[in-house]
């Protein structure tokens, strides 16, 4: 659909924000950050009317220290699931094998799967009828690699081929035991090592993750350098490979202040889903220089100002916008929750 058509709302401007803060907003900071404080977050977004939270990320806590007590955050959600208008999907990353052992054996404890010697094309475990709390939609597996091979290797120490050849079988295993599957594309607009990004291989990577069983791509623009006119040639070249945009959510740092305008863009090119952090919290520890993730807040606003429904409370939203940045003692960077707040002030 055109863009102009999306200021007219109807029932199929839904846009769906991932609220990633939690996790791709929290990964980089250096002070080390309460377990009761990103429990706190996750609990108050959920609140927002958010559907969909990325949490933790399963990750070596050698590379990314910040994420080490992802197993209890699992073990707190599904334990005591936030209160939320609605059910709730969590995302935990995973790099590897190792991680997705370290994701399952928390899921086991908690009665979701067992183990089994007979099931080693499900990483040997067996989904239990054990069904989540109601206030859970479902959890998924996020894994991630990246569009050049300089970024692969910083992030994840291996090609990308290999990083390929790591999720098939986790891909197995999580779509056989009810998990859905995310896959992350890192620097698909451009490589803090090698520049910019030929899009032809941002979408044969796509396709190759969806051929595996990937339910969602996250194109992600991780150093920012993106624009409307390469986001455009990007989206493009994507549609002609015969990627179908409900496949695909958009993930934009605003390093250079493009993320909104690329919205934008994606917008007109029928993307609905958009990953974002509370605050603009955020930057990559592979991406020197990469400033956060385009904020929650001002894309729910420009979203509702063009008619499009997101279901979020923005008010509810900007104070925990807030709110976090005070606890990690940060500046908070939306522009939409911080001029919300002072309005309500006066
Ligand atoms: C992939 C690895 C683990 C390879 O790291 P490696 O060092 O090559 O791993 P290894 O297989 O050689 O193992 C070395 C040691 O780490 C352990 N190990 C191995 N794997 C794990 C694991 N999963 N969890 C815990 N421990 C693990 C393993 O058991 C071993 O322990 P030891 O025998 O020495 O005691 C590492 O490179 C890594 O953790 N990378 C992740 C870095 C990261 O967190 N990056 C940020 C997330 S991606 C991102 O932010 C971008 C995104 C998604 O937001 C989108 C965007 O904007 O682009």
């Amino acid at each position: 659909r055109s863009f102009a058509s999306i200021a007219t709302p109807s029932s199929d401007d839904h846009v769906e924000i991932i609220e990633v803060g939690a996790r791709d907003g929290l990964q980089n900071e250096k002070q080390a950050i309460p377990l009761e404080t990103k429990i706190k977050l996750i609990e108050r977004l959920a609140q927002t009317g958010l559907k969909t939270i990325e949490v933790g990320s399963f990750v070596s806590p050698k590379w990314t220290p910040q994420m080490a007590n992802s197993s209890e955050i699992l073990q707190h959600v599904l334990e005591t699931p936030p209160q939320s208008p609605h059910p709730i999907s969590y995302q935990f990353l995973v790099p590897n094998q190792r991680g997705f052992d370290n994701f399952l054996s928390t899921y086991s404890r908690l009665g979701y799967v067992s183990k089994s010697s007979n099931s080693e094309e499900t990483a040997g475990y067996v989904a239990n009828d054990k069904r989540l709390p109601s206030a859970i939609g479902t959890v998924d597996v996020s894994l991630f690699t990246a569009a050049t091979e300089s970024f692969t290797q910083k992030n994840t120490n291996c090609s990308i081929s290999e990083s390929l050849d790591r999720f098939r079988p986790i891909v197995t295993a999580a779509k056989a035991l009810g998990l859905p599957v995310r896959a992350y594309i890192s620097v698909a607009l451009g490589c803090p090592y090698e520049g910019p990004v030929a899009p032809q291989n941002v979408s044969e990577l796509a396709i190759n993750l969806l051929e595996m069983g990937a339910d969602e791509i996250s194109v992600a623009d991780t150093t920012g350098m993106g624009t409307p006119t390469t986001t455009r040639t990007l989206l493009k070249t994507l549609k002609a490979a015969g990627i179908e945009m409900p496949d695909i959510a958009l993930h934009f740092h605003d390093t250079y202040g493009q993320a909104l305008p690329n919205a934008l863009v994606s917008l007109e090119y029928g993307v609905r889903k958009f990953d974002a952090a509370v605050a603009g919290l955020g930057g990559c520890p592979y991406s020197p220089g990469a400033t956060g993730n385009v904020s929650s807040e001002d894309l729910v606003y420009m979203m509702e100002s063009l008619g499009a429904r997101t279901g979020v409370d923005l008010g509810a939203l900007s104070e925990v916008g807030d709110w976090i940045s005070h606890e990690v003692g940060r500046r908070n960077e939306s522009r939409a929750g911080k001029a919300l707040l002072a309005k309500r002030k006066k």
